[in-house]
């Protein structure tokens, strides 16, 4: 293929950008065709009910979208999509299939191939071990070395090891209420885990160590602070087997750490840290919610993974996202996107897609590493509605830059407190809020008001700080309830568009190797913050930060 900006859609698009998009307006759009939701709309059925993705309130027309998903074609998106529920090697810098669909591949009659091996028998191993695990802590049959039965889970892990669990059992909560508390520790900040286990007693406490490589630095320091915290007042190490568990896909380095085999729950290479809540990092999410909802969350991704595999390009919601995604990113030069759900337990979702996003495709180089001369992931951001409406939606509405927005909600509460009445006024801010950012307020609408209200209309420039330019796209994606299901259905949705994204700027979005700099550089700072004599190694900024530090502090070696 010729490079992405020289195909032939990528020059239509252009050239339908500057002719059309860039003129278009959504409010009179809607105006003249009274039908325009009922075209740019799919509804989905789902188990839990049915699922609707409004796409209407984009700066779109047929013309244009017709060009977008001949630039899914020209890009070959049907044929990489298939090579990725295949398992072929599209993680082409690491040489890794990329098959987090296999993990919740519920149909028993598939199999999966990897270097000509069917790993499904491995994924449903795993899983019943999980089902064994997480039903005898939950029943109470697992006990401490006390004989106490398990009241409080802490998972350690950080990036895909720790948003994925933190974030479905943040919006799954009300799913929890019978299961043992769970704690999440990430950050290498002591403040962290001081906090959390200042709760918690060894004799109820359960460790999940969480991490896909067991080197990472912060969970392995983590981890070990846990087993210091745990054997002091445990005093034998033999206990450690009733309270430490691995998820990991590195069984020699579990076992040195002191982890049974048989407690370890692998993964593979093939799945991805940010695609592994499915896998045996989801241990944390199936303790705490069941390991049957945990399976239902499956099932929902399982489902939209259909969706997206057997759906044509024009009526396949997660291709439909990614194409609007790159209308406004590479066309109208957006820089980021905002999700924002309707809905207080999913109040991590954006912090989790801010991973799942930005590190599958902040990468500026091509699959023949040529550089790129387009821009390519957004940066995404977000907060839970209605918090960021008194925050940053100022902004999205007045502000110069064009933010295309997400709004998620579902229908029903598990809160429906004083007859709903806090999730009505909910649902109408959602509703307002992607009205307003279609349709603005004219100038005329403004001095309307002003007249209503009789002030002087006479050189009164008030008028031009209250109008709002409007024609701010947004997506609405209206769930029946977040359930385990719906859940996993969002998810995957997401996980699917970035994919398509990926393809069409062709890069790979399955690595990381942005994040690998800064660590190998951390690991040259550490010994220097012992250092007394000045360090002159680096560049005099960093040079001066550190040796500020080491003037100033109060712990810490004084060698020089
Ligand atoms: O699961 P682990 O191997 O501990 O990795 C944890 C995280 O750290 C890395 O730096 C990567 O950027 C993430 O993709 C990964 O999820």
């Amino acid at each position: 293929m010729a490079t992405l900006t020289q195909s032939s859609s990528w020059k239509n698009l252009k050239k339908l950008y500057e002719t059309t998009g860039l003129h278009l307006e959504m409010r009179q759009l809607f105006s003249e065709d009274t039908q325009r939701f009922d075209k740019y709309n799919i509804k989905l059925e789902t188990k839990d009910g049915p699922v609707l993705f409004d796409y209407s309130k984009n700066i779109i027309t047929d013309e244009i979208l017709k060009e977008l998903f001949q630039l899914c074609r020209e890009c070959k998106v049907e044929e990489y999509r298939q090579k990725m529920f295949n398992g072929n090697k599209i993680n082409f810098t690491e040489g890794r299939a990329v098959l987090h669909t296999a993990l919740r591949n519920r149909s028993l009659q598939k199999s999966i191939k990897v270097d000509g091996a069917d790993i499904m028998p491995d994924v449903f191993r795993v899983l019943d071990q999980m089902k064994k695990f997480s039903n005898s802590v939950r029943s109470g049959d697992w006990k401490g070395y006390t004989n106490k039965a398990i009241k409080n889970i802490v998972n350690i892990g950080i990036g895909g090891s720790d948003l994925g669990p933190l974030m479905v059992t943040e919006a799954l909560k009300p799913y929890g209420k019978n299961g043992p508390n769970v704690h999440f520790v990430s950050n290498i900040d002591g403040t962290h885990i001081n906090e959390v286990l200042n709760k918690l007693q060894p004799e109820d406490t359960l460790f999940i160590i969480a991490s896909k490589t067991f080197t990472t630095q912060e969970t392995i320091t983590n981890a070990e602070t846990a087993k210091e915290w745990f054997l002091n007042k445990a005093n034998d190490k033999q206990h450690v087997a009733k309270h430490f568990v691995a998820l990991s896909t590195n069984t020699k380095l579990v076992t040195e750490f002191g982890i049974a085999k048989e407690n370890m729950f692998e993964f593979w290479d093939w799945v991805g840290g940010r695609y592994s809540l499915w896998s045996a990092i989801g241990l944390s999410i199936s303790c705490a919610i069941g390991f049957d909802n945990f399976e239902q969350l499956l099932n929902g991704a399982y489902e939209m993974d259909q969706h997206f595999q057997t759906e044509k390009l024009e009526t396949n919601v997660p291709v439909i996202m990614a194409v609007l995604g790159i209308w406004y990113n590479n066309f109208f030069g957006s820089e980021t996107q905002a999700i924002l759900p309707y809905d207080q337990y999913m109040h991590r979702f954006a912090a989790y897609f801010q991973q799942g996003d930005m590190e599958s495709n902040g990468k500026y180089r091509t699959e023949n590493g040529a550089q790129v001369d387009y821009s390519t992931g957004p940066i995404i951001w977000g907060e839970p509605g209605t918090n960021g409406q008194h925050a940053f939606y100022q902004l999205i509405h007045q502000g110069t830059k064009l933010i295309p927005c997400d709004f998620i909600a579902p229908i029903e509460t598990h809160n429906p407190i004083r007859n709903h009445i806090h999730h009505k006024i909910l649902l109408a801010n959602f509703l307002a809020q992607t009205e307003a950012l279609m349709r603005g307020k004219t100038e005329k609408e403004v001095e309307d008001e002003f007249r209503k209200e009789g002030q002087d209309m006479k050189n009164n420039t008030l008028v031009y700080h209250k109008v709002f330019r409007g024609n701010r796209p947004t997506n609405s994606i209206v769930l029946p309830r977040i359930t385990p299901f719906t859940l996993g259905y969002l998810i995957a949705l997401y996980e699917h568009k970035i994919f398509v994204q990926g393809v069409i700027w062709n890069i790979n979005s399955f690595d990381q190797f942005g994040v690998e700099l800064g660590k190998q550089l951390a690991k040259i700072i550490l010994p220097e913050l012992d250092k007394v004599k000045p360090v002159t190694t680096h560049d005099s900024s960093t040079n001066g930060l550190l040796n500020f530090i080491n003037t100033h502090r109060t712990w810490g070696s004084k060698e020089s």
